[in-house]
């Protein structure tokens, strides 16, 4: 009887975060290494249908890292990174447009119809809806075709949302002349979240989140301030592909979107617990 209840506890509670939630945008990031493990990647996306089912408005933003270097030596050509970004040359370009809007958002969408979701792919092959231009680096390296994205085309994803469909968008865009770049899709789905005034945005990956020490799980941060976060870098504690994420939670979190997490999408319902529990899972940054 008392597990009864307990149980029913729990479904209170998540009926009140459904209420919370319902009609308000969550940009879901979906990370390379995520999208590596197919059955995870199943359940995440079960539980995206669900939310959309709910009445909650994901879109989902993804990249395709591990994929695309794995493509990429197969056509013999070395991945570079400087900075957490792939130097991107006119082959290693073909590459990345190929993995990202031709498999990979392909396939995502085909597995959340498989579902029973409605799900539809924006990637300059069918409704291109970031625009940008060439990224200038920071420290003034030439990345080659990385771009960043100016511009979201939000009445495109929100028609999607309005009519109970979910947007899947690679981490690509164009300029103003139809040249293509690639996009960090952490700076992507920044992008998406910041145009859209999306309530959260969730970063999925395979790790259950940010560490004091990246090789031990033991050591995750449940919150991180604005502040902490940006010394965790400059201490090199935050590396490599955790980096663009990081900064994307922190200039994501400057320009209004309530919350930031950075979780396990490998945790079964990492994504459902996140959104209807109180306690959540993994990182949450925060002013
Ligand atoms: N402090 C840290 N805490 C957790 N992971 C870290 C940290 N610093 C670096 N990393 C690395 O960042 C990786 C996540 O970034 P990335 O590989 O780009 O993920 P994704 O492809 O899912 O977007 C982790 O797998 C881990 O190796
Ligand atoms: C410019 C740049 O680095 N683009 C990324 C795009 C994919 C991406 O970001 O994928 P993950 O989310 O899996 O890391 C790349 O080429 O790997």
């Amino acid at each position: 009887m008392d597990q009864a209840i307990a149980k029913a506890d729990t479904l209170i509670e998540a009926m009140g975060w459904i209420r919370r939630f319902r009609g308000k945008t969550t940009v879901i990031k979906l990370g390379g290494s995520l999208l590596e493990d197919r059955e995870a990647l199943q359940h995440l996306l079960l539980d995206v249908i669900f939310m959309e089912t709910v009445g909650l408005r994901p879109v989902v933003v993804h990249g395709g890292g591990k994929a695309i270097t794995e493509a990429m030596a197969k056509a013999g050509i070395e991945a570079q990174f400087i900075r957490g970004r792939r130097v991107t040359d006119e082959k290693s370009l073909e590459v990345v447009e190929q993995v990202l809007a031709g498999e990979l958002n392909v396939e995502l969408t085909e597995m959340m119809e498989r579902f029973g979701g409605r799900a539809v792919n924006l990637s300059p092959r069918t409704t291109c809806v970031l625009k940008g231009k060439k990224l200038i680096d920071s420290e003034g390296d030439d990345l080659g075709f990385v771009g960043e994205v100016t511009e979201v085309d939000r009445d495109v994803i929100e028609s999607l949302a309005y009519t109970d469909q979910v947007a899947v968008i690679p981490s690509l865009c164009t300029d103003e002349k139809g040249q293509l770049y690639n996009v960090n899709a952490d700076t992507a789905a920044m992008a998406v979240a910041q145009s859209l005034g999306a309530d959260k945005l969730v970063f999925l990956s395979d790790v259950n989140g940010v560490r004091r020490d990246p090789k031990d799980p033991e050591t995750i941060i449940p919150a991180l301030s604005a502040e902490e976060a940006r010394q965790l870098i400059a201490d090199g504690v935050i590396q490599s592909g955790m980096i663009p994420k990081v900064e994307a939670c922190l200039e994501t979190l400057g320009r209004g979107v309530q919350k930031v997490h950075i979780i396990d999408g490998r945790l079964r319902h990492s994504l459902l617990l996140e959104i209807f529990t109180t306690d959540g899972v993994g990182t949450e940054i925060h002013q």
